[in-house]
């Protein structure tokens, strides 16, 4: 298997990735890319992972467990992964992002910025060590991620995709600190879209505004929810979600609809779920949440 990022003297251009919602998205689209994905050893990373793997992308994958990226690895080549490799490491680790795309690469088209900390789902403790752990771990590094890698992104005319939530939008129970890290990227990577515009850097920066995704993970303590799991119409889980997200990396925001309240077509909610969200929630623009379809739930205090 070649291996495309370092073998090479100087970057082959394998062709700028389209414009956002301008050129309908197919497999060949994704074809000899070099795609890092981190939090790719479970959930929603290692199904992006292998969906990217069928368009026949090569694969950069990260995470802390070696042992699940070899696997998910392995699994990636068997699909169709033009090559696969991985990086083991924390993004708690200030020096791992520049390990990972410094010292790892030295051309890349798109970055799949997706991994999260642990995070508890329960009434705030006060706990301030905790906030700024996951601020690291869920905002900071994908910061640090982007100012390494994008001399590259630059050069190919590339793509920075970051993976957030509905509670980077509206503040829900129980997520204070996850949300404020979910905020910190919409403030982060929509400010530096407008950069990028200004200073016509051709690198599209898209945020994927997800609902709830069944990955086994979640357990809230301190809240029971209205419905416990995702929707079953249509079903839902990181598999059916991988291929919308890749879509709105590449150009057709299959699935998803701009945000009530902005005009960015690259700001997009992805949520294959039609279960309707309260119409209490306002956002950007001040238009009303009414009809929009997201894939999650209301709380309900104890
Ligand atoms: N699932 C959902 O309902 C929703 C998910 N999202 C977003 O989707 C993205 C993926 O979520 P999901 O698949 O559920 O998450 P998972 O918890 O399933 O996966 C998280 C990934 O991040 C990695 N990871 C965890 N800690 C670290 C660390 N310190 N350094 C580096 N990597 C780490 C994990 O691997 P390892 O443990 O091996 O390091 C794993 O690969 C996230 O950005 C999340 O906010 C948004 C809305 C809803
Ligand atoms: C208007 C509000 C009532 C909407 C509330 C929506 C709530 C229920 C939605 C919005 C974002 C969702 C969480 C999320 O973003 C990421 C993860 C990580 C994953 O590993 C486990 C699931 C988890 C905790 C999701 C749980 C459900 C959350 C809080």
């Amino acid at each position: 298997m070649s291996i495309p990022w370092r073998s090479e003297p100087q970057c082959p251009r394998v062709g700028a990735l389209p414009a956002l919602s301008s050129v309908p998205s197919s497999p060949e689209m994704l074809r000899g890319k070099r795609v890092i994905v981190t939090g790719a050893s479970s959930g929603i990373g290692e199904q992006v992972a292998y969906h990217l793997a069928r368009m026949e992308a090569h694969l950069l994958l990260t995470a802390r467990t070696e042992a699940k990226l070899q696997k998910v690895v392995e699994r990636c080549l068997e699909l169709g992964a033009a090559s696969a490799r991985y990086v083991s490491g924390s993004m708690e680790d200030t020096t791992f992002p520049a390990v990972v795309v410094r010292e790892k690469l030295l051309c890349l088209d798109m970055l799949i910025l997706n991994h999260i900390g642990y995070s508890y789902f329960n009434y705030f403790n006060g706990d301030v060590g905790q906030v700024r752990k996951l601020l690291e771990t869920n905002f900071l590094s994908y910061v640090a991620m982007t100012v390494s890698a994008l001399p590259m992104l630059k050069e190919s005319e590339g793509s920075i995709v970051v993976v957030s939530s509905v509670a980077g939008k509206i503040g829900s129970p129980f997520a204070a600190s996850y949300s404020a890290t979910k905020f910190a990227l919409e403030g982060f990577f929509s400010s530096l879209r407008h950069e990028f515009i200004i200073d016509k850097v051709n690198v599209s920066i898209t945020l994927c505004i997800l609902g709830y995704i069944n990955t086994g993970k979640l357990s809230i303590a301190g809240a029971s929810c209205s419905q416990t799991e995702p929707s079953h119409h249509p079903p839902c889980g990181p598999g059916v979600l991988s291929t919308p997200l890749c879509h709105c990396a590449t150009g057709t925001p299959t699935l998803s609809k701009a945000w009530p309240g902005t005009s960015d077509s690259a700001v997009l909610a992805v949520n294959p779920g039609e279960v309707g969200i309260p119409s209490y929630g306002h956002s950007g623009g001040g238009k009303e949440w009414e009809g929009y379809h997201c894939n999650c739930y209301s709380f309900e205090l104890f």
